[in-house]
């Protein structure tokens, strides 16, 4: 189902509350002047997105045995671009580059035409037939691409971006800085006028002032995890083309040496982590292809704005008594719920908590590591680290009990129980050896110093 996607709840304006590197700089004209030229597409659900993610690592396998051809992938600092229909050179700068010969350049492979393309005309995204090139910029995590146009003598607009793997941002308006004083070189990013959230799994289309007037690149702080970027374009039928350098020949057989270079950049993509997908964005039922247009300008239209949040209604007599016969509201459970087929399972129906009318989740740690594995985590100390600096500072702030309460779990029962009684002791005040086990305790306690101990710990029993 396609379906419209509502930028305008991420994008923050000066004024917001966000950390800087979330925000847009530029005037709500200047920013609005940006938008009018820019659409984010749904037309993905979760299996899509993972089935588009699996595809391209196919290719990369591929890649990585040199079957494409030999101008079809290009290697920089970061970054590994793909080429497929049409490829291009940056030549001498702007205005100067140049088509490859599409004798050098792989053709654009079936899954693209069936999963993606198809799918974008099918959806009346695009004309049948006309996208023509397809440009995959494979980038790892601090990847970045310069402020640049794409050529407007190689390529016509719009232009769609689709996002796979992680989201990031295009950054409109903002130029990158490199430091090459120091090793590596660093990197730095001005002030952009929109910085234009690119979530995953959404294709989104440009044309217009976006395009032709104001430059875009991708900054290193907005590619957090490893992205693909898939480009697709219809090329300029009169753009200049370069002399073929072989007849359809694939890189294993042209260049072993830059075969040898692209087949370990392959590898290290492939071994790139990836997140389960999760949908991060707002979006905006279309029901007719007439309405499209005008929900999606009231969206846009300031979205720097806050909306106000309408009044939640009061909840008076009458309308609590229509909703009860609904049976809408709030209610107390007053009788103990009933056993359920896991609550058989796991012998659970008569616990005290069931008596509370409370349902305690719970699960096996045999679950749980099924789950981890289903969802792609692996339970280790180093992943949890991992993703605990990846997410936002207030997410973190939740997470840290978890990350807590996980790495107290993954102790031994031993140590856990040794830590709990020294919390009760220095708690109560009591001596290490008050609260504790009989395996803990001290092999050269007499027999009356030991009964002594066990009288006092029933008093701590939990
Ligand atoms: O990675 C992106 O989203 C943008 C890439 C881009 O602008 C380009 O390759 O021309
Ligand atoms: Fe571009």
């Amino acid at each position: 189902m396609l379906r419209i996607v509502d930028f305008g709840p991420d994008i923050y304006d000066k004024d917001s509350k966000k950390a800087s590197k979330y925000i847009s700089y530029g005037s709500p004209s200047e920013r609005r002047e940006i938008l009018d030229g820019i659409k984010g597409f749904s037309i993905f659900d979760a299996d899509d997105v993972e089935d588009l993610e699996s595809d391209c690592r196919s290719m990369i396998e591929r890649g990585g045995k040199g079957k494409f051809r030999v101008k079809s992938i290009d290697i920089s600092r970061l970054r590994m671009k793909y080429f497929f229909g049409y490829g291009y050179e940056y030549g001498g700068g702007k205005g100067s580059e140049k088509f490859f010969n599409p004798k050098d350049i792989s053709p654009i492979p079936d899954w693209i035409y069936k999963n993606i393309i198809g799918k974008m005309e099918k959806a009346g995204i695009v004309e049948k037939n006309w996208i023509n090139s397809v440009v995959i910029n494979d980038y790892e995590p601090g990847g970045f691409i310069v402020q640049h146009q794409d050529p407007p003598h190689l390529f016509q607009r719009p232009i769609f971006i689709l996002t796979l793997f992680s989201d990031s941002a295009l950054s409109f308006g903002c130029n990158l800085r490199f430091d090459r004083s120091v090793e590596p070189v660093e990197v730095t990013a001005s002030d952009p006028v929109l910085r234009l959230p690119m979530q995953r799994g959404i294709i989104t289309s440009f044309e217009g002032m976006c395009m032709n007037e104001i430059k875009h690149c991708v900054r290193p702080e907005d590619t957090k995890e490893r992205r693909v970027a898939i480009i697709l374009r219809r090329v300029c039928n009169n753009g200049p083309v370069l002399e073929a350098l072989t007849d359809g020949e694939s890189l294993r057989n042209f260049d072993k040496k830059l075969h040898k270079k692209v087949k370990k950049r392959c590898e290290k993509m492939l071994e790139a982590r990836v997140m389960p997908y999760e949908r991060s964005f707002t979006l905006v039922e279309v029901k007719k292809e007439n309405q499209k247009q005008t929900v999606y300008k009231e969206k846009v239209k300031e979205p720097w704005r806050k909306q106000a949040k309408p009044k939640p209604k009061k909840d008076t007599k009458k309308r609590k008594e229509k909703l009860k016969k609904k049976g809408v509201g709030t209610f107390e459970l007053d009788k103990p719920l009933e056993k359920d087929q896991m609550d058989m399972q796991w012998n659970f129906g008569n616990s005290p908590e069931r008596g509370q009318s409370k349902r305690i989740e719970w699960s096996s740690e045999d679950e749980e590591k099924e789950r981890n594995r289903r969802i792609g985590k692996t339970g280790d100390m180093a992943d949890l680290i991992y993703d605990f600096h990846h997410q936002d500072k207030d997410v973190r702030e939740v997470d840290i009990k978890t990350i807590e309460r996980n790495v107290h779990m993954q102790k031994s029962r031993k140590q856990r129980g040794r830590e709990f009684r020294d919390k009760i002791n220095s708690k109560f005040g009591f001596k290490s050896s008050i609260v504790n086990t009989d395996s803990e305790s001290d092999s050269s306690d007499s027999e009356e110093e030991v009964r002594a101990k066990k009288t006092r710990i029933s008093k701590f029993t939990f």
